[in-house]
C-alpha cells in the first residue's frame, strides 16, 4: 500500500466515537481495494477526501429506519454509512459476487450488527419489508435509477442520491419519471462547505 491519504481533520467530526471504525475500514479498502477490483489506483491518495468523507457527509441525513443501499460496491456509501449511524439498519444491494464477498467479510469483521448484504439487481431484488430511504452513488442517472429505487419505498420514503455537479440537470431530464413513480420534494443539496475539501451533491426527494 502507497501513497495513502493522511486522514484529515473532519473525519473524526464526522464519525464521532465511531472513528476507530472507519480508519479500519479505510485501511482495509486501501490494502485490498485495488487488488480486488474495487477501486482504481489512483484513488488512495484521496480515499478519505473523496470517497469516506464524500460518503460520511449524507449521514446526518438519514433517519432511523431501515435504509436500502443500491449498488454498494466497495461500500461506498452504504458500509460507511453504517459505520457513522448504528441507529440505522442498512440494506447492500449489489449483483456482482466478487464485491459482495468483500461487503460480507467487512460485516463481519468490523463488526457491523445493522447490515445486511444482499446479491441482487435492484429491479429484481425482493425485500421483506418497504424500505425508508434509498441511498445510490455512482450508480445511474437519476432517470434510470427511479425506475430502480422508487418501487423498494414505502409510501412517503425518500432518496438521498450522491451525485456531481450536473445533479440540477439530471433532474431537469428526468421530468416523465418523476410523473411516472410520483416523485415530489426534489431537493439538490451540496454537503460539507466549510468542513470538507470538495463538496458533494445530493439529489433529495420524496415518493408518493
Ligand atoms: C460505479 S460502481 C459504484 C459503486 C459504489 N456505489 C461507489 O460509489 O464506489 C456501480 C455499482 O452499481 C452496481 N449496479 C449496477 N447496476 C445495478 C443494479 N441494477 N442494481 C444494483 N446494483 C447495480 C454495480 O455492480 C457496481 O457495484
Amino acid at each position: 500500500m502507497t501513497d495513502l491519504e493522511l486522514e484529515p481533520p473532519a473525519a473524526a467530526v464526522l464519525f464521532g466515537d465511531r472513528i476507530d471504525l472507519a480508519r479500519r475500514f479505510t485501511r482495509n479498502l486501501a490494502e485490498q481495494g485495488e487488488e480486488r477490483g474495487l477501486i482504481g489506483p489512483l484513488e488512495l491518495p484521496r480515499l478519505w477526501s473523496r470517497h469516506i468523507l464524500n460518503c460520511a457527509i449524507v449521514a446526518p441525513h438519514l433517519r432511523p429506519g431501515v435504509v436500502g443501499d443500491i449498488g454498494s460496491g466497495a461500500g461506498l456509501p452504504g458500509l460507511v454509512l453504517a459505520i457513522a449511524r448504528p441507529d440505522v439498519s442498512f440494506v447492500l444491494i449489489e449483483p456482482m459476487e466478487r464485491r459482495i464477498a468483500w461487503l460480507n467479510e467487512q460485516v463481519v469483521e468490523l463488526g457491523l450488527t445493522n447490515v445486511r448484504v444482499v446479491r441482487d439487481r435492484a429491479e429484481d431484488v425482493r425485500l421483506s419489508e418497504p424500505l425508508d430511504q434509498v441511498t445510490a452513488r455512482a450508480v445511474s442517472a437519476f432517470r434510470k435509477l427511479l425506475p430502480l429505487t422508487a418501487p423498494l419505498l414505502r409510501d412517503g420514503g425518500e432518496l438521498v442520491l450522491m451525485k456531481g455537479a450536473g445533479a440540477p440537470a439530471e433532474v431537469e431530464a428526468a421530468g416523465k419519471e418523476i410523473r411516472k413513480y410520483a416523485v415530489h420534494d426534489i431537493e439538490v443539496l451540496e454537503l460539507g462547505e466549510g468542513l470538507l475539501s470538495e463538496t458533494t451533491r445530493v439529489i433529495r426527494a420524496t415518493v408518493r
